[in-house]
């Protein structure tokens, strides 16, 4: 028996974060279907009177699921939900730009912020935040995740929300060979405070408000990501850190560390815009393999001095 507040949802992509969100939304007794490529039913069934579609696949998964769906009927009161955190490798867009610009007439919303989806799962309190163009668009989605463990904000700035969560998995990859290489806490606060004018000054480049940085889903998920070892980018980072190769370090990730792609689609935005970037670009080398996690740490700190706040404007 369906109610009013009660919505359809389907998930796309059944992955640890998918799965999380899953079972949000079935707490709060909304219907939920969770759908991945591989499972029996058809994609066309399980979005059927869907009132929200919301995608949660990784960024490899975003052009083959939105062209799946391009196949098939989807009325424009359906609102399309994206969780996915990267860049897209082909044209530097965000999933919600590539959301938007399939599905034009659609109300797109970014759901973002420091969940970590082990203590999703486990019940422990988190905050997010959904932001959008549409505002009522934003507030329906917000109340089918809020709960008393889930505290979901709304904003108005859906891509520097999604930039925030996609840009510090690079940051956590840093944070993770700092810790690795057991660097002390000074360094690591040292990081984490530099990061954030680098994620803002790229944000902004790329049309983001800078106060959004300031929000759960810019700083928020920085220290969430780069404080967690159940963060997969902090674990390639701390893999790098003991001399693991990167592909050995993937053979035991759990899911996707975005952050990797991520990288190498920022460092060819910076490069084409001359953004400044330096804590991304030796992870660039890292990732690589240009350089080792020593030689990434001395070149952060030899470079020329410089003034705290250049070239932005908060
Ligand atoms: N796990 C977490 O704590 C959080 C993850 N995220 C983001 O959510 C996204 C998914 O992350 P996870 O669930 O952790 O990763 P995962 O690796 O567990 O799941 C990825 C999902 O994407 C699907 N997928 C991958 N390639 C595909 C393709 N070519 N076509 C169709 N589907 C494809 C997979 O089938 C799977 O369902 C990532 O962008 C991640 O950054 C966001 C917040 C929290
Ligand atoms: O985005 C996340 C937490 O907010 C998850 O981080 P990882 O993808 O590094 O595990």
């Amino acid at each position: 028996m369906t109610n009013n507040k009660q919505k359809k949802l389907t998930i796309i992509g059944a992955g640890v974060w998918g799965s999380a969100l899953a079972t949000l939304a079935k707490r709060n007794q909304h219907l939920v279907r969770l759908w991945s490529r591989h499972s029996t039913e058809s994609l066309e069934a399980v979005i059927t009177d869907a009132d929200i579609i919301l995608s949660a696949v990784s960024i490899k998964g975003v052009r083959p699921t939105i062209e799946k769906l391009q196949a098939l009927t989807l009325p424009e009161k359906v609102i399309l939900v994206t969780a996915t955190k990267g860049l897209d490798p082909l044209t530097t867009l965000t999933p919600s730009q590539i959301w938007q610009e399939a599905f034009p007439s659609h109300s797109i919303v970014v759901l973002s912020g420091p969940n970590l989806s082990k203590e999703i799962q486990q019940g422990l309190p988190a905050a997010t935040v959904v932001a959008s163009n549409n505002r009522s668009a934003a507030e329906i989605v917000q109340a089918v995740f809020a709960s008393e463990n889930f505290r979901v904000y709304v904003n108005s700035d859906p891509l520097g929300t999604e930039l925030g969560g996609t840009l510090k998995n690079v940051m956590a990859i840093a944070a993770g060979v700092c810790d690795g290489l057991q660097l002390g806490t000074n360094a690591k606060a040292g990081l984490m405070t530099r990061a954030l004018p680098e994620m803002i000054r790229v944000g902004t480049y790329l049309g983001a408000k800078a106060s959004t940085f300031f929000g759960l889903s810019g700083l928020g998920d920085l220290m969430a990501t780069c404080n967690s070892p159940l963060s997969r980018n902090y674990q390639v980072g701390y893999g790098l850190s003991q001399g693991k190769s990167l592909e050995k370090i993937l053979e035991n990730l759990e899911g996707t560390a975005e952050g990797i792609n991520t990288t190498e689609v920022l460092i060819r935005i910076a490069q084409t815009k001359e953004i400044y970037v330096p804590i991304s670009h030796q992870i660039y080398r890292l990732l690589k393999g240009e350089i080792t996690p020593q030689e990434a740490v001395k070149a952060l700190m030899e470079r020329e001095p410089r003034s705290e706040f250049h070239g932005l404007e908060i």
